[in-house]
């Protein structure tokens, strides 16, 4: 009889790596690891005040080598000499630096300690002048208007944007970067050995969605383009290899040093790299028309939609119509919100500054305060269960608004508060303003003509909070799916490396047998839903108000 067959997925997230062993047969997920980026969690490199969030390299290695050995160590043996195959998963656009022989500059001992030869976050936010200096080129008819396959506004969480903005800081980081290396391709070539530049496998994800990669103008903007946004962007363009690949095809096999490293069989499969949100749609079982979202610290949205659906037609204030970034055949229409967790982890972190201080004075009681401190959001979400009339009203731009129409300079807003409001009314307004932030992006997909079929969550806060859930779908009016995979993006991945190990021949006939099953569907409450209608007007006009200040205020700062 023969042996089954397992892969293994690896989801790099914000925080953690997540390493999930997969059974090709049927989806089954068999055992895990985590970890946490060591570096980054001490809060290295990062400096949130400005927005700059950085990822040393060293801490992206020395996490997947510590969870894909948990993951191996949680099954047996049989198993770990029958996987096949590894697919990646990553966030993105995180691009880093690397030499002419592609190795991260960060990773080499003169540029180790320097943020700008790190992989660049996606949620960095440093170079919102670049991004704006982008979009004034593509639209100002000297050029192709190179932003229209990424909903028309270029954004500072991007690849060009990004480098350009790091050139120009950082002559010593400029000169020695060959070329920039998306995270989701880097992986792939570190466990193959392919990150000389041109071997790496570039996938069309990362290229299509963050690069401006597009066929119409035969792969990146012109050379001429991209040194208008900045002269040191000089050669990436001729440094970018030609092809870029889905993920159902192989960026090579994994190589001697990686496989014992990480104990794994010599030779297997590794899939080309994606994003999360794209291949937690394919681990959800995304088709036609449905909208995927990935629901945790940020969201990520994925329409699926028939190529003959958008063509000859551009789908604007969104991040990215491309074909094959998801299920091969389809289109991948990509939007997402900036921050929504994040929303009710700062808000938990400002609750929780006095309980901070306490347990520095008391030192005894540190373990105690720690426990109210990490209670504050579960207990907070059952709270807002009760429903209640309170008019505080919140924006959720507390790290720029990612979609609809990306605009970076926004920021989060409250008001309507009185002395009577307190901490729970103050947290309901913050959900319910991630709830109405996720209804304008359904708003910009079927305003342009999309259709939306099924909404499916997945992400941590899908199985945290049933609470927010249920208050998404009331302010939303349509029934959400929760997928029961805890891991969707990884198990996503895995799908991909059963599909580059050839084990299945189409992605449709692969998902169909391992994306995973649905464990509750949320229904809206009607009469909550009528209440919500006219609350979301009331976001709306707040938000174009707040939008004219803020942007009046950035316009004379700038003077
Ligand atoms: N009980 C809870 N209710 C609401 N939000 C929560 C709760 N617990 C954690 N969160 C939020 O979930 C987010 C993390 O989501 P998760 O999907 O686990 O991580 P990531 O986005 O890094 O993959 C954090 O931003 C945190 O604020
Ligand atoms: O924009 C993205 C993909 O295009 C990011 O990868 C994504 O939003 C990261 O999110 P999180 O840390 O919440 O999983």
């Amino acid at each position: 009889m023969e042996e089954n067959k397992y892969v293994i997925g690896l989801d790099f997230g914000s925080d953690s790596i997540r390493a999930l062993i997969v059974d090709v047969l049927n989806g089954n997920e068999l055992g895990s690891g985590v970890c946490h980026y060591p570096r980054w969690m001490e809060g290295k490199y990062s400096d949130a005040k400005i927005s700059q969030f950085r990822h040393h390299p060293q801490d992206y290695i020395d996490a997947m080598t510590s969870a894909v050995q948990q993951a191996l160590s949680s099954v047996n043996k049989d198993i770990v000499n029958n996987i096949i195959g590894i697919g990646v998963d990553t966030t993105g656009s995180t691009p880093a630096p690397v030499d002419e022989n592609g190795v991260v500059l960060a990773l080499k001992p003169e540029f180790a300690e320097n943020p700008n030869a790190m992989f660049i976050l996606w949620k960095d936010h440093t170079a919102i002048d670049e991004a704006e200096k982008i979009n004034l080129l593509a639209h100002s008819g000297e050029f192709p208007d190179y932003t229209q396959y990424v909903g028309g506004v270029y954004s500072s969480e991007w690849y060009w944007a990004k480098i350009a903005h790091i050139n120009e800081q950082d002559s010593a980081v400029a000169k020695a970067a060959y070329t920039w290396v998306e995270l989701a391709d880097w992986v792939p070539a570190l466990l193959t050995g392919n990150i000389a530049p041109n071997q790496i496998r570039r996938g069309v994800c990362a290229a299509g969605h963050k690069a401006l990669w597009h066929a119409d103008w035969d792969g990146l903007p012109s050379e001429e383009f991209l040194t208008a946004i900045s002269p040191t962007l000089k050669s990436l363009r001729a440094h970018y290899s030609k092809q870029v690949y889905t993920s159902d095809q192989e960026a090579g096999k994994l190589n001697q040093q990686w496989a014992e490293k990480l104990g794994l069989p010599i030779g297997i499969s590794v899939a080309v790299g994606a994003f999360d949100c794209h291949m937690g749609a394919v681990g959800a079982g995304a088709r036609e028309n449905d909208l995927v979202k990935v629901i945790g610290t940020s969201t990520c949205d994925i329409l699926m939609v028939k190529r003959e659906d958008v063509t000859g037609k551009l789908i604007e204030g969104i991040c990215g119509q491309v074909e094959g970034s998801a299920l091969p055949d389809f289109v991948a229409l990509e939007a997402g919100q900036s921050a929504f967790g994040d929303v009710y982890a700062w808000y938990q972190r400002l609750l929780a500054w006095p309980l901070q201080l306490g347990a520095e004075k008391y030192p005894e009681l540190k373990e105690k305060l720690q426990d109210i401190s990490s209670s504050l959001l579960p207990t907070l979400s059952q709270l807002i269960e009760h429903h209640s009339d309170s008019h505080v009203l919140a924006l959720d731009w507390f790290n720029g608004r990612r979609t609809p129409f990306a605009n970076q300079h926004l920021k989060g807003a409250i008001v309507n508060m009185n002395l009577g409001t307190n901490a729970v009314d103050i947290f309901r307004c913050l959900v319910e303003s991630t709830a109405f932030g996720a209804k304008a992006i359904n708003d910009c997909f079927l305003d342009q003509g999309m259709t939306i079929k099924r909404i499916i969550a997945i992400g941590g806060i899908s199985k945290k909070s049933a609470s927010i859930m249920q208050l998404c779908s009331d302010v939303m009016e349509t029934e959400i799916a929760v997928v029961k995979s805890d891991q969707c993006c990884a198990l996503g991945a895995a799908i991909f490396a059963a599909l580059a190990a050839g084990v299945y021949t189409d992605s449709i006939s692969a998902q169909k047998a391992m994306s995973s099953k649905f464990i509750k569907v949320y229904q809206p409450d009607r009469e909550r839903s009528r209440y919500y209608r006219e609350r979301y007007e009331q976001y709306l006009m707040f938000g174009n108000y707040m939008e004219e200040i803020i942007m009046a205020t950035a316009a004379q700062t700038e003077k």
